[in-house]
């Protein structure tokens, strides 16, 4: 999937512009989990929107699976699931009902329902009716009606709002277990750390604008601090201040910002005469870096919606 110069403009009640989506360049590689993140009202659920034909962008260009979209949508349409608001499920149906009808409806075979309940893990609990299941549970249907036409592509934005811990992990696990098979899941989320932690690259927007990409691994590395504990701070802080690092002391040490290499720290102590008698690097995580790229941009722009508190009942499921 990528989108070259995508933009999207919102006209507000008093017919100002609201600017959603503005020259975004996504890149999503195929197979694997890949994370479109940023704060609230940074343009993910626009994006995902347009990319799946359900809004119309003011200009840009987007792809799926090498073909333009939406002009060629339909050609590709049935290689996508994707779970992005409202609901389409009965309550008093049980949950392996609920997607039978799904099935019937676009002519698969019921034993690819068993099939999907399998594979997000929710075969035990087939029989109980859609409303007792919990919103883990409930968002999980969702995501196995997405899969009765077993899509390459999986889409879900923001799918663990709303969940406890529980939720969140077997919901993980099921992103995981699908990109195990060779699908390409992209999971939007304002939330990194429930994203850190299943998807293998990223894309980070702000604004509706790109500000970081890459593996999570790649985003983090090198950035973080180290702290040193020295006899003496201030003849340490002056050797250390002279390679352009910040420091600042800290307890009974000294924090060096913008480095992670501890190795080079030490040997810029040592050449000094100041010899360390413990030095610790602490890497920053992806949320660190998620803050220090997205605050300076702010979030999206200034009307909200009201989505905050959002369940996973809202679902729309485009099957
Ligand atoms: N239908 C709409 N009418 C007017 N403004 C809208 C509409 N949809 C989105 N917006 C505005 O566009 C901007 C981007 O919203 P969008 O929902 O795409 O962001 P998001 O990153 O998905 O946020 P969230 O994490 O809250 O879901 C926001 O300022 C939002 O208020």
């Amino acid at each position: 999937m990528s989108t070259r110069g995508l933009r999207k403009t919102y006209r507000r009640f008093d017919l100002s512009q609201v600017v959603a989506v503005e020259g975004l360049d996504l890149d999503v590689p195929a197979g694997g989990v890949h994370g479109f993140l940023g704060p609230n009202g940074s343009g993910k659920t626009t994006t995902i929107r347009m990319l799946l034909g359900l809004a119309a962008p003011d200009s840009g260009e987007m792809r799926l699976f090498g073909v333009p979209v939406p002009q060629r949508l339909p050609d590709v349409v049935g290689r996508v699931g994707a779970v992005v608001e409202q609901p389409k499920f009965v309550p008093m149906f049980s949950g392996r009902r609920n997607l039978q009808l799904l099935a019937t409806a676009i002519e698969t075979p019921h034993a690819r329902v068993e099939e999907v309940l399998e594979l997000v893990d929710l075969r035990e609990r087939a029989r109980d009716p859609f409303r007792r299941f919990s919103l883990g549970m409930k968002q999980r249907l969702a995501i196995a009606a997405t899969l009765l036409k077993d899509p390459d592509l999986l889409i879900f934005d923001e799918p663990t709002n709303g969940l406890d811990p529980a939720g969140i992990r077997d919901v993980r696990a099921t992103m995981r277990r699908l990109a195990g098979e060779g699908r390409t899941v992209l999971v939007s989320s304002h939330i990194l750390a429930e994203v850190e932690q299943v998807a293998d690259t990223v894309s980070i927007v702000a604004r509706g604008r790109l500000v970081a990409e890459g593996t999570v691994a790649a985003l983090v590395r090198g950035r973080g601090q180290v702290r040193v504990l020295v006899p003496d701070r201030a003849a340490a802080a002056a050797l250390l201040a002279a390679q352009g690092w910040t420091v600042q002391p800290e307890g009974d040490g000294l924090v060096v910002a913008g480095t992670a290499d501890g190795g080079a720290v030490n040997e810029v102590l040592a050449r000094g005469g100041v010899y360390a008698h413990d030095l610790r690097t602490v890497h920053d995580d992806l949320e660190s870096v998620f803050l220090e790229l997205t605050a300076h941009v702010g979030t999206g722009g200034t009307q909200r919606r009201g989505r905050r508190g959002r369940t996973s009942d809202d679902h729309e499921v485009v099957a």
